[in-house]
């Protein structure tokens, strides 16, 4: 399984402003790479153009391969599986429901899914610690149960990379930690994770690769640990930062603290 970006440049509409501006990189098994940049820099447009919803770009973007631009969108889902930022439910389907969905593409009409059908659903619910929401309303559990729900149906949708906007966004400290752990699990077991986060103390502690994008174009590319530093953070978004390095037991990895405008908490 493989993705590689080259020379991706994109423009909405008739405008002449270039949202992503040249971007290559490249991804392989076992990697899950954290995009970095601040808001409005084009990180979920690229998303939007190596899913395919975006087709008039510039640039290749090849899956195993093959240009996307040739690939409908069933063969796309056969190896992407998108995770969107926002999570929230329009219809009151039941948990499993929506875990089926991740079937479509093998299943025709998902009136009738079978036993074997129902069986994998769970068996993806189980692995996210979530199967004992099968029943429950989508609308009705929390944000990061939805993420998780979201990720099951990546799932069973057998896609091998996972591209998840913003995974993080709105969720308590527990559940980021908790969609994280499972998230990073799912890159050990050979998946590709590609997400975006604002949070680089989420790409030290659970990446091993980071694009920092800034004006559409890719400035910084390598490990966390390489690229993020805190004169980068500071160019970027515009505050200062002290990188950490921090051991706990065998453990060893950095933290990003903010130190700008004299910030303290009160004594
Ligand atoms: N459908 C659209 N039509 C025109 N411009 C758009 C459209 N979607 C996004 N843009 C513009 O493209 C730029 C990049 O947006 P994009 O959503 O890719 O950024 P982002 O890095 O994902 O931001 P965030 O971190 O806030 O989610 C922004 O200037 C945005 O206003």
């Amino acid at each position: 399984m493989s993705l590689e970006i080259s020379h991706l440049s994109f423009a909405y509409g008739r405008r002449t402003r270039l949202v992503l501006d040249d971007v290559s990189f490249s991804v392989k098994e076992g990697d899950l790479l954290a995009v970095l940049g601040p808001n409005g820099v084009g990180k979920s447009t690229m998303f939007r153009c190596i899913l395919g919803f975006l087709r008039n770009y510039r640039g290749n973007i090849r899956l195993n391969g093959l240009d996307i631009k040739t690939l409908d969108h069933k063969e796309i889902a056969k190896h992407v599986a998108y995770i969107p930022q926002s999570t929230h439910p329009v219809f009151n389907y039941t948990v499993l429901d929506v875990v089926l969905m991740g079937l479509t593409n093998q299943v025709r009409l998902l009136g009738t899914p079978n036993r074997s059908h129902i069986d994998e659903a769970y068996a993806a619910m189980e692995n996210l610690g979530i199967a004992h929401l099968r029943d429950a309303g989508y609308g009705e559990i929390s944000g990061g149960e939805r993420q998780l729900a979201l990720v099951a149906r990546a799932l069973v949708q057998k896609a091998k990379i996972l591209i998840m906007d913003e995974p993080t966004a709105n969720l308590d400290y527990g559940n980021q930690f908790r969609v994280m752990c499972r998230i990073s699990d799912l890159a050990r077991d050979g998946y590709i994770i590609i997400l975006s986060t604002h949070n680089p103390d989420h790409a030290f502690l659970y990446a091993n690769r980071t694009l920092m994008i800034y004006g559409g174009r890719v400035i910084a590319d390598g490990t966390p640990e390489d690229v993020l530093d805190a004169g980068l953070i500071k160019d970027v978004y515009g505050v200062d930062v002290h990188i950490e390095d921090y051991q706990y037991g065998s453990r060893r990895h950095k933290l990003c603290i903010p130190i700008d405008g004299g910030v303290g908490k009160h004594e």
